[in-house]
């Protein structure tokens, strides 16, 4: 289950928003959420009524979600300068208003925030919204002369009141009625109809007749409804059911198998990258505590996240290029590029794109995720730097990165101002790195309880106090029949379960191999297996060229020399010594153009990504093949040096075999010519 679905009267934006929303003529009113957003699951219940509520308001008022979390909503969310969930943004006219939001906003305060903000933008009225300004005493005079409608309908009221809007709204998709309001400061209609209580409505007919609207309650829904079953009153043509947006497909990933006593790297590591390069990658540009604060948190990520050798160097370097950075602003389209990876160099430095959730995957969307995998990586940190820094000196390291980091970054503003209350309540007290570690524990309990129960907690993973005693019976204990904690035996247990021996890479993105040779050995993801493909090419290319400028040179094997024939698979793979002359070629020239594009390639990156150490010699290498055969390659045929012998030596057989008939013919006219003739008749 999402958040919003198609069956809900609003609508589901996604890529291709932008046009959506700026192209149209309506107001609309939208909320950008983060699925994984504890606050917005609260909120989209309200935001849903509100929906419904507002769903006759079509088209002059449209309500939109937009689900931030999605990457694929990324630059539309950046565009409208999001950065924290959930954020309503209302536009009348061509401009953009935060509206006015308050967790406990009921869904009578935002559809009056909605009217509020549709007022101030009087110039550029949407063209279906009828008006809402009050009626003056010369309108409603002459309203039938200037209109075809059957009926008038006037509400009374104060100045503060919204009914008559909300009522002039409820009714834009009904004809033969108009409706107005009028203030309770307009004496001279007030006089004429004799009002005495506000709101109150009144009916105006053609003919000049009027009466007071027969209502139980003076409120919106009895007036709407009662000018809804006017005789002549009919639904216009507009279609209410127009709401599928361009929500992204949202295919639900498969269950993964996790077991709860692992830490998963594929967590940490998907973690990282929404942290990065999504969350850290709102703001349009960084600068002041916001810079400091990431560059802090890439600094103790460098320090103590024992990730996979290309983690480790994609974080490195992002620290060292950080560094270099002394501009007091950090336009975040540079900072994107500088958070690349990169892929082609010797050492690859790699933080995987793809966010993959195993022990923090939730039963559906919009539960775990991102918080969860945030929790982890901040508890391995706090544990590891126990583990591996001096416990007296700065004690506080990583909890003072974690608090920077939810204040700056952490898009859920409500679950970053509660937490920021923990740290500013207690978190100066801490004395050691141990205690740090215990800190981070108890307030994550602490958050555990006050949400256990609660509409973010997924039911197939309670909020419990944890470690739960199944997986740490010795952290429990019972003191005069009440339950406590035993605290050393939690931080044994947080040691060892925090610990790189305790992180699993199940369903990670498998680890580039380096283009030098090093690196880990684990298997290839798909671009590494291009470069693979690619060595190995290199490798039997450079074998076939040694073979053929020096055969049988001395203390080599017997040269291999390439048949001509077409390829054949099945020859191949029974290790048969056969080249097809065309693939090889191919091939060969193939290889060296993809080398040269690589080694172009990391030209260009260099100025702009991470710089990292590369490989000269490679470069060299690949500078070489090209240099070595510049004139093979005239008009990017792409012959090899097997065609132009073949082609020179076709070129001499023919030619002699040219001269042999030229000799054979002109000797044998010359023995005719010596012959004696026969006489003619
Ligand atoms: C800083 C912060 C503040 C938040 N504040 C709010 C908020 O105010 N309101 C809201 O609705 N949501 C808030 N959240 C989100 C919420 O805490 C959960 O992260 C989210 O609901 C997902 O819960 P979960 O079941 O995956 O487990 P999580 O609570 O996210 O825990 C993740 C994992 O950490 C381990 N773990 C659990 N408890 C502990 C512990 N005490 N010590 C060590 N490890 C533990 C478990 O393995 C668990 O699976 C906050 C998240 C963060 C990071």
């Amino acid at each position: 289950r999402e958040l919003y679905t198609a069956a809900d009267p609003l609508e589901l934006l996604g890529t291709g928003a932008e046009g959506r929303l700026l192209g149209s003529p309506s107001a609309w009113a939208v909320e950008f959420f983060a699925s994984w957003c504890g606050h917005c699951v609260h909120f989209a219940p309200t935001w849903r009524a509100l929906a419904h509520d507002l769903r006759e308001w079509r088209p002059a008022v449209v309500l939109a979600a937009i689900d931030c979390a999605d990457e694929a909503n990324q630059q539309v969310c950046n565009d409208f300068g999001i950065t924290g969930f959930p954020t309503l943004k209302v536009r009348a006219c061509m401009c953009w208003a935060r509206a006015w939001f308050h967790p406990s906003a009921t869904v009578e305060d935002l559809r009056h925030a909605i009217i509020t903000n549709l007022e101030q933008s009087q110039d550029a009225w949407p063209p279906s919204c009828p008006p809402l300004e009050p009626a003056s005493t010369e309108e409603v005079r002459s309203f039938f002369q200037r209109n075809k409608d059957q009926y008038l309908a006037l509400i009374f009221e104060k100045s503060d009141s919204f009914v008559g809007r909300e009522v002039a709204l409820d009714m834009l998709q009904y004809e033969n009625v108009a409706v107005r309001r009028v203030l309770s400061s307009e004496e001279e209609l007030v006089e004429k109809f004799g009002v005495t209580t506000f709101p109150s409505g009144y009916l105006l007919l053609r003919n000049g007749s009027f009466s007071r609207l027969p209502v139980h309650v003076e409120a919106r829904s009895f007036y709407t409804y009662y000018l809804r079953t006017l005789s002549g009153v009919t639904r216009g043509s507009y279609k209410l059911n127009t709401t599928a947006g361009a929500a992204n497909e949202t295919n639900t990933p498969q269950p993964k198998r996790a077991d709860r006593s692992k830490v998963y790297m594929a967590d940490l590591e998907s973690a990282l990258h929404y942290s990065l390069r999504v969350e850290a990658a709102r703001a349009a540009a960084l600068s002041g505590a916001q810079l400091d604060a990431f560059k802090c948190y890439v600094a103790t990520l460098v320090k103590y996240f024992p990730g996979r050798s290309c983690v480790q160097t994609y974080l490195q370097s992002l620290d060292t290029w950080l560094r270099n950075w002394t501009e007091p602003e950090l336009p975040r389209s540079i900072l994107k590029e500088a958070m690349k990876n990169n892929r082609d160099a010797s050492h690859p430095a790699v933080l995987p794109t793809n966010v993959t959730w195993v022990g923090c995957q939730g039963s559906e969307p919009h539960f775990r995720g991102y918080p969860c995998g945030l929790w982890t990586v901040f508890h391995l940190l706090t544990v590891q730097a126990a583990q591996n820094g001096p416990d007296k000196e700065l004690p506080l390291e990583v909890l003072n990165t974690m608090r920077c980091y939810v204040r700056h970054f952490f898009g859920c503003q409500e679950c970053a101002q509660h937490f920021e209350a923990m740290a500013d309540e207690s978190m100066d007290r801490v004395a050691s790195r141990e205690e740090a570690v215990l800190w981070l524990w108890s307030h994550h309990n602490e958050v555990n309880a006050r949400l256990a129960g609660g509409d973010t907690e997924d039911p197939n993973f309670p909020k419990l106090q944890w470690p739960p005693p199944d997986m740490c019976p010795q952290c429990h204990k019972e003191e005069w029949g009440v339950h406590a904690w035993d605290e050393q035996a939690v931080f044994t247990f947080l040691k060892a379960h925090f610990s790189p021996t305790n992180i699993y890479l199940d369903y990670t993105e498998a680890e580039p191999i380096p283009m030098a040779g090093e690196g880990t050995g684990t298997r290839l993801g798909t671009e590494s297996l291009r470069e693979e493909r690619e060595k190995e090419e290199k490798e039997k290319e450079k074998e076939t060229e040694e073979e053929m400028r020096a055969p049988g040179r001395p203390g080599s094997p017997e040269p291999r020399r390439p048949s001509i024939v077409r390829l054949n698979p099945r020859l191949r793979e029974a290790g048969e010594d056969i080249v097809d002359l065309d693939s090889f070629s191919e091939q060969h020239f193939k290889s060296q153009a993809l080398r040269a594009a690589a080694s172009r390639r990391r030209r260009l990156s260099k100025r702009d990504t991470i710089a990292l150490p590369r490989d000269a010699g490679e470069e060299e290498e690949a500078g070489e093949g090209v240099r070595r055969t510049p004139w093979l390659r005239v008009l990017g045929l792409g012959f090899s040096r097997l065609d132009i012998s073949l082609c020179v030596a076709l070129y001499f057989l023919s030619s002699m075999c040219l001269l042999g008939m030229y000799t054979f013919f002109r000797l044998r006219t010359r023995a005719r010519k010596g012959r004696p003739g026969f006489p003619v008749a």
